[in-house]
């Protein structure tokens, strides 16, 4: 069964230039608290420090904060891509990552020869393929342009490919980036019925955004992200209005 356990986790990034002490004068308070040391002695951003939480099946996890509060990050940890310095994450089920829309795309290679590549390296039978390339193609609706190279494509065309395979392979436990959500209306109610069968199969959602509605109207739990750590946790109901200052 699907399932999120972070306990104590810390990503740091190295900044190869400059010593602590001028680098922290030149950031200003806003960042000192998160500048340190790793064990060669350079200097690093702590972008998470310290994160616990679990998330059940059934759960849609909203992220929030400032820029730099580090969901990002944490998407990218859960995802496998970050490794952490500190801590654990224990990601259960089959991931889907939606996360940068050229991920795992071949600019050169069709969207229908990418939909087919996707299919092998995920080791599906030609009958699998067929039917992921059918779904995919029907969710796109990108018309000529599925047999047309990638490159050729413009970012909303690209969006609707990525969420659309993203989405086929039936992964349990979905990571979603705010980019994904840049589509226009019509393709966001799309999107989101096409969201809601996969989380009905009792599956995981976690998703990064700036816009407070798609948060209250897609998710279960909002997590509150401020300076790399979790500064409130609860229904949307609860953390939204505390966040915007209306608590
Ligand atoms: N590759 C990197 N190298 C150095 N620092 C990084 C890197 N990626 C992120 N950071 C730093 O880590 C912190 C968290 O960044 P992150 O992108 O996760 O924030 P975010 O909440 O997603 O922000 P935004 O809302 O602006 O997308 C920031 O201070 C950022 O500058």
């Amino acid at each position: 069964m699907a399932g999120i356990d972070v306990s104590d986790l810390q990503i740091a990034f190295p900044l190869y230039h400059g010593n602590a002490a001028s680098l922290r004068k030149r950031m200003g308070r806003a960042m000192s608290g998160r500048l340190g040391h790793d064990a060669r002695d350079r200097v690093v951003v702590r972008a998470l420090n310290g994160l616990s939480f679990s998330v059940r099946p059934g759960e849609r996890l909203g992220l929030i904060g400032r820029n730099g509060a580090g969901k990002t990050t944490l998407l990218r940890a859960l995802a496998g891509i970050y490794e952490p310095v500190g801590g654990r994450v224990s990601v259960r089920g089959r991931i889907g990552a939606l996360l940068d829309t050229n991920l795992g795309m071949v600019a050169e290679l069709t969207g229908r020869e990418n939909i087919r590549l996707r299919g092998l390296y995920s080791g599906l039978d030609s009958a699998a393929i067929a039917g992921v390339e059918q779904d995919v193609s029907a969710f796109a609706e990108l018309g000529p342009f599925l047999d047309l190279p990638l490159r050729s494509y413009s970012s909303g065309m690209q969006i609707r490919l990525a969420f659309g395979l993203a989405t086929a392979g039936r992964p349990q436990v979905l990571l979603m980036d705010e980019w994904f959500l840049a589509g226009d209306a019509a393709f966001l109610s799309r999107a989101q019925s096409r969201l809601e069968r996969m989380i009905e199969e009792a599956d995981i959602l976690v998703v990064s955004t700036h816009q407070a509605e798609i948060l209250a109207t897609w998710c279960t739990r909002v997590l509150w992200m401020d300076q790399g750590r979790i500064r409130m946790d609860g229904p949307p109901g609860t953390v939204l209005p505390a966040y915007l200052g209306r608590a």
